[in-house]
């Protein structure tokens, strides 16, 4: 389905003068494209999950704009990380948390992967535990991505599959799951603040995250996630198996939407 796009349309300046301009949209702007779509599942008094990263931040400050402009009233956002929660502070969301709102009836988030039965990979943000919590207590779970995201298997986009563990002898636990996946190539590294050799990235809930690699497909994905949660050292895995019920994908060609 063709859309008129929000984002800016760039010329092609290598073209020639006579051919028309090339619509050249940046991944940014595609975000974009697939955050607006979501906040319109968005209702008044409605229990919010609020994602986390640069496409949720698009949603975020959608529905603060809504809520400003008296579109939207009487929304409650849950938000799934301390960046989160500050953004959404700032732009005047009311805010609670599980414990009062056990119950969401929406929430909206982007992935870092997204494979054909719309399972996930989240977690390059560092938010994955908070998210899983949240998202799995939603009654619709909107996820937003560009075309980028798409993968065939888990794994297949070469970038990390996120694994939070508690600090303690995290090198015992990132040995145990590289061991787990040998037959995948799995390579476990601990995740470093950016721009430093050694100094551990600690997630919101004082953890550490291990990020695997592989080099194959590691198959089942329930069976995977089920042998890493057995590791006493792991609290959470980036896949979110079976949770999506909504995936809106934006690319150069158009938005197209899926529900399951
Ligand atoms: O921990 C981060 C979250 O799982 C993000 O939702 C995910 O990494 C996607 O982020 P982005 O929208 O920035 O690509």
């Amino acid at each position: 389905m063709a859309l008129a796009y929000l984002g800016s349309k760039k010329p092609n300046t290598t073209a020639a003068m006579s051919s028309p301009p090339e619509l050249i949209l940046t991944q940014d702007e595609l975000k974009k494209i697939a955050a607006y779509k979501a906040v319109e599942y968005v209702e008044s008094n409605m229990i919010l999950g609020l994602g986390t990263g640069s496409t949720a931040k698009h949603a975020i400050d959608r529905i603060g704009e809504l809520l400003r402009q008296g579109k939207l009233s009487n929304i409650i956002g849950i938000p799934t990380s301390t960046i989160t929660h500050e953004q959404a502070l700032s732009l005047n969301i009311p805010l609670s948390d599980l414990d009062t709102h056990p119950v969401l009836d929406l929430a909206i988030d982007g992935a870092d992967e997204v494979d054909p039965n719309m399972n996930l990979v989240k977690g390059r943000g560092g938010s994955l535990l908070r998210e899983k919590m949240i998202e799995g207590c939603c009654k619709k779970f909107v996820v937003i991505v560009d075309e980028s995201k798409l993968v065939d298997y888990v794994g297949a986009s070469g970038l990390a599959l996120p694994v939070e563990v508690v600090p303690f002898c995290w090198k015992f636990t990132a040995s145990k799951l590289q061991t787990l996946f040998k037959d995948a190539g799995c390579v476990a590294k601990l995740r470093v603040i950016s721009g430093s050799v050694d100094h551990p990235y600690v997630t919101d809930n004082g953890n550490y995250i291990i990020d695997l690699y592989f080099k194959k497909d590691i198959g089942d994905l329930k069976a995977a996630g089920d042998a890493m949660l057995r590791f006493a050292g792991v609290v959470e895995h980036g896949m979110f198996i079976d949770m999506a019920t909504t995936l809106i994908v934006a690319g150069e060609l158009g938005i197209t939407v899926r529900h399951k």
